[in-house]
């Protein structure tokens, strides 16, 4: 499967901070929303999620056509709460719906991460709506309670490499697990709206207590009141994660750098940019001082 992206002419780098800037306004103003933490990091998620359902076997799933849109992939029990960030990027998509479903998705993600005092992400516009029959089937996301090899395999399938894959799960910083929605718990501590590499430094400083949550899923609890996947306490596990883990938890210009890079190639696996394609880096709210 080949999906090159389309490059429209009429649009330029303007019409594309429009939007951001729409999002932007709207996640500061929707401030209430999961206990204030806010859409930031459900955003994150839908831009993830969209895009993670790539396969490089056959080059299938990723953000490129949209699917998410469609039932048989917004209804896949891994993508529990998210209907949330969709049903905040509607009202947006109607102003302007000369937008992509798939930059869309991912234009959010990348605002939601900036706007968190992120780093800044390149983005590439050109995904194109696919109808129905092009949504991936069911059971391509990951599952949460496996190790380190179960984690490497699956990045593997995402083109993505030891340091991609513990740079990436960095983004467990944001936001929470929510038992309604994937059976997980907590954390009870600060849950954060902000990006920064504090996950790295809560794995390696707190003491994990596997346990087994209300809903009978074992994840590690810690005594402040903070929580780790059994994916995430892999990364602690693996002597080759471990060293990586121990390197952005020092260095977070470090972690930034990679996060950057891992988030733009998951957002596009799947897409072949033709030469010249135009590659934006959007200004935040506080860069424009508004
Ligand atoms: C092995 C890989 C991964 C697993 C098993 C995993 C699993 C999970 C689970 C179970 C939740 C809780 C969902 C809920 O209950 O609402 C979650 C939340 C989240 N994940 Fe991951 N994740 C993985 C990788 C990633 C990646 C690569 C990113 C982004 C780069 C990411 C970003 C997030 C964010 C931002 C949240 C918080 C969402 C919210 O607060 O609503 N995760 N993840
Ligand atoms: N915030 C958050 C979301 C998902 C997974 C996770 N592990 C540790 C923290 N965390």
């Amino acid at each position: 499967i080949v999906h090159i992206a389309a490059i429209n002419k009429d649009r330029t780098i303007d019409d594309y901070q429009r939007i951001y800037n729409k999002i932007a306004e709207k996640i500061r103003e929707d401030d209430e929303y999961d206990g204030y933490i806010g859409y930031g990091p459900v955003l994150v998620r839908l831009g993830w999620h969209s895009s993670g359902t790539y396969n490089k076997e056959n080059n299938s799933g990723g953000s490129y056509g949209g699917t998410y849109r469609f039932k048989l992939e917004n209804s896949d029990p891994s993508n529990n709460g998210l209907q949330n960030a969709a049903q905040f990027l509607d009202p947006i998509y109607k102003e302007f719906n000369w937008i992509s479903h798939g930059d869309l998705y991912t234009l959010g993600a990348v605002c939601a991460i900036q706007e968190a005092q992120g780093p800044k992400i390149k983005w590439r516009p050109g995904r194109v709506d696919l109808p129905e029959s092009a949504t991936p089937e069911n059971g391509r996301l990951p599952d949460a309670v496996n190790g380190a090899d179960y984690v490497r395999k699956f990045y593997a399938r995402l083109r993505m490499n030891d340091r991609e894959a513990v740079a990436l799960t960095g983004a467990h910083c944001l936001g929470r697990t929510h038992l309604k929605n994937s059976g997980f718990d907590g954390p009870w501590g600060a849950a954060s709206s902000s990006f920064t590499n504090e996950f790295f430094i809560n794995l390696l400083n707190e003491q994990w207590k596997l346990q087994k949550n209300a809903a009978g899923n074992k994840q590690y609890d810690s005594p402040k009141g903070y929580m780790m996947l059994e994916t995430d306490y892999a990364l602690i596990q693996d002597p080759i994660y471990l060293k990586i883990v121990k390197e952005y938890a020092n260095n977070e210009a470090s972690f930034f750098k990679d996060f950057a890079s891992s988030f733009q190639k998951l957002l596009e696996n799947g897409i072949d940019y033709p030469k010249g394609a135009p590659e934006y880096i959007f200004k935040t709210l506080d860069d424009q001082d508004m």
